[in-house]
């Protein structure tokens, strides 16, 4: 079989038919799926489909700078990467290239509690401008240990998640019998069998 590049994706939906084709079918799905038959997923995807950059033309474009500030600090463009749980299912070692390629390219990148990699990994080997997120959890000793931690990590933000007081009804996580925090299991564990790839099958913010 032809070995399909990842570097010629030059949009969206060649990246994700080359998710699709490569990723334990689960793992894509909880990407690439959202909740509730998944209208308001379309609606976003359409919203962004009608934003328009509005040209400026006849500007001095010799040096381009989109550098700003945010919270009393330099970033070199004007956005910063959310939070994105289970990045390692379906790329060994992702969260720490997602975190390096933010520091790289001075923006801040959030670590999600439900990440891949802990705390302490993303300080040590991807330095530069970190959020912490947090869910509300109901245990909050765990809430604030999690929280001390990122703060002797020098983790700069505490981004809170507020849209989380109950999990969603994610049908095609419900069909591939995907839990969250994702777990194997006998419905699901043979697309790892069948597709195995580098994915690192380990929890998030615990201590490694
Ligand atoms: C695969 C995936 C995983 C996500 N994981 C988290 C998470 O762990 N914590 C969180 O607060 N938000 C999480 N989000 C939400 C994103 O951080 C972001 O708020 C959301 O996708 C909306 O931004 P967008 O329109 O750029 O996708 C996740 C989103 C996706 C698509």
């Amino acid at each position: 079989m032809k070995r399909m590049a990842v570097n010629d994706c030059y949009c969206i939906a060649r990246l994700r038919d080359r998710a699709r084709a490569r990723l334990p079918s689960g793992v894509f799905d909880f990407y690439d799926g959202g909740a509730e038959d998944e209208i308001t997923l379309h609606d976003n995807c359409n919203a962004f489909s009608r934003v328009r950059l509005l040209p400026r033309v006849l500007r001095n474009v010799s040096r381009v700078d989109m550098s700003t500030q945010l919270f009393g600090a330099a970033m070199a463009l004007p956005m910063a990467i959310a939070p994105t749980g289970a990045v390692g299912f379906g790329w060994r070692g992702g969260d720490i290239a997602l975190a390096q390629a933010a520091a790289k390219h001075g923006i801040p990148y959030t670590l999600s509690t439900s990440a891949t990699a802990s705390i302490e990994e993303i300080a040590d080997k991807a330095p530069g401008r970190l959020w912490f997120q947090a869910y509300i959890l109901q245990d909050k000793q765990r809430l604030q240990s999690l929280i001390d931690r990122a703060k002797a990590a020098d983790y700069e933000a505490l981004v809170i998640t507020v849209d989380l007081p109950v999990g969603g009804k994610r049908e095609r996580d419900l069909l591939n019998g995907l839990s969250f925090p994702m777990k194997l299991g006998y419905r699901n564990i043979g697309q790892f069998v069948r597709k195995p790839g580098g994915r690192s099958i380990c929890c998030c913010t615990s201590r490694r």
